[in-house]
């Protein structure tokens, strides 16, 4: 039977282990599980691998190398935009000026970035991190990108000798603030095992679903859940207060039955007073959306719900809601009809 703290936290907090694995042999993957609290099971130093690289640092990248390097790990940094490194150099990170020079220095280097085509130019673009990548180093891309963009990075790492993971994150600006962030891997076992300590910093549970590919598919199946599951809140909170109901209320109401989410009861109080402090940015939620309905049409499944939904976040985009909250897409349903 598959078990994991995210399915039943309280089990595993009392179960009082580090980590234990599942390899159900049907679908040819195992779950590794750790419990909550990171601290608790700090990694020991031995654990770790020597020297870490961190690419991207936007809202996620930035509290992910801030954890590694609270957590004693020898961290270096590169970012586009070369100002938001600056307070990860002011914790203790070194710099380095391209990907290129961050993997040549590295064992393991993460890499966070917007979406397809940013992850596939920092991994292999002019000053790439393949460039400095040879065997026995590791690239872990963290961005959440479809299968084929992904399977195309692994084959220029793994090219040069070094090893590829995929594992992008479920979790957002909080989670990794609080490294609590569920980690989707797939690729190189080796590099998985490698990295597990340094997941487990930044992280509070870890899935390996195998080949690569399967993990960039299953945060993309759960985004376009989440998508959805958000589109049709941000709907029932419009018409509640058309018909005259009070939207806290209906918020109060639906966090106390069957459909609760944490994520309606964090989101839903900032969605009545119409405020999106971005945690999530709308635009990477479309891009999600359109990344899933390709992974669909790739199997001609129908996925009508999550199509009518992508279309719902391109009018919020539209509208210049991009940067704001995902939770901004409510904006999208208050659009006056020009007469
Ligand atoms: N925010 C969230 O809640 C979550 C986000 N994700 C995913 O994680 C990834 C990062 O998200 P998030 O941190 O929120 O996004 P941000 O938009 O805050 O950061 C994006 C990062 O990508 C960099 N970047 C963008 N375009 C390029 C480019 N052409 N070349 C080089 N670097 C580039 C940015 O650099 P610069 O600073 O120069 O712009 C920045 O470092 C996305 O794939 C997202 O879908 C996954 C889980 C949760
Ligand atoms: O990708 C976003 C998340 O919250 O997970």
């Amino acid at each position: 039977m598959a078990m994991c703290s995210t399915f039943y936290p309280r089990l595993s907090t009392h179960l009082n282990c580090k980590s234990f694995s599942l390899f159900p042999v049907k679908h040819r993957f195992f779950v590794s599980i750790k419990a909550f609290s990171s601290q608790t099971f700090a990694p020991k130093a031995d654990d770790l691998p020597a020297s870490i690289g961190f690419l991207g640092l936007g809202i996620m990248g930035n509290p992910m190398a801030q954890n590694l390097i609270k957590a004693g790990c020898d961290v270096t940094v590169w970012n586009r935009t070369k100002s938001k490194c600056e307070p990860l150099i002011s914790l203790g990170a070194k710099y380095k000026s391209s990907p290129e020079e961050v993997a040549a220095s590295c064992d393991v280097t993460f890499a966070m970035l917007a979406d397809p085509e940013s992850a596939l130019d920092v991994a292999c673009g002019k000053y790439g991190a393949a460039k400095g990548m040879g065997p026995g180093k590791g690239y872990v891309d963290v961005s959440t990108v479809d299968g084929e963009t992904s399977k195309l990075i692994c084959e220029h790492i793994r090219a040069t000798g070094a090893h590829f993971l995929e594992a992008p994150v479920s979790g957002s600006k909080k989670p990794a603030e609080d490294g609590q962030l569920i980690f989707l891997t797939a690729g190189d076992s080796v590099l998985y095992e490698k990295a597990a300590p340094l997941l487990d910093i930044m992280g509070k549970s870890r899935f390996y679903l195998g080949e690569v590919g399967h993990g960039a598919a299953m945060k993309l199946v759960v985004n376009m859940v989440m998508g959805s599951m958000m589109a049709s809140f941000a709907e029932g909170l419009v018409l509640s207060e058309k018909v005259g109901l009070d939207p806290s209320v209906l918020v109060e109401v639906i966090s106390q039955g069957a459909i609760s989410a944490p994520m309606y009861a964090v989101k839903g109080p900032s969605m009545v007073k119409s405020l999106y402090p971005t945690a999530f940015p709308l635009k990477h939620q479309q891009k999600d959306l359109r990344l899933a309905l390709g992974l669909a049409e790739s199997v001609s499944q129908p996925i009508p719900i999550a199509a009518a939904t992508n279309e719902l976040y391109k009018v919020a985009k539209s509208h210049g809601l991009s940067d704001q909250d995902f939770s901004a897409v409510i904006e999208a349903l208050k659009v006056k009809l020009q007469q």
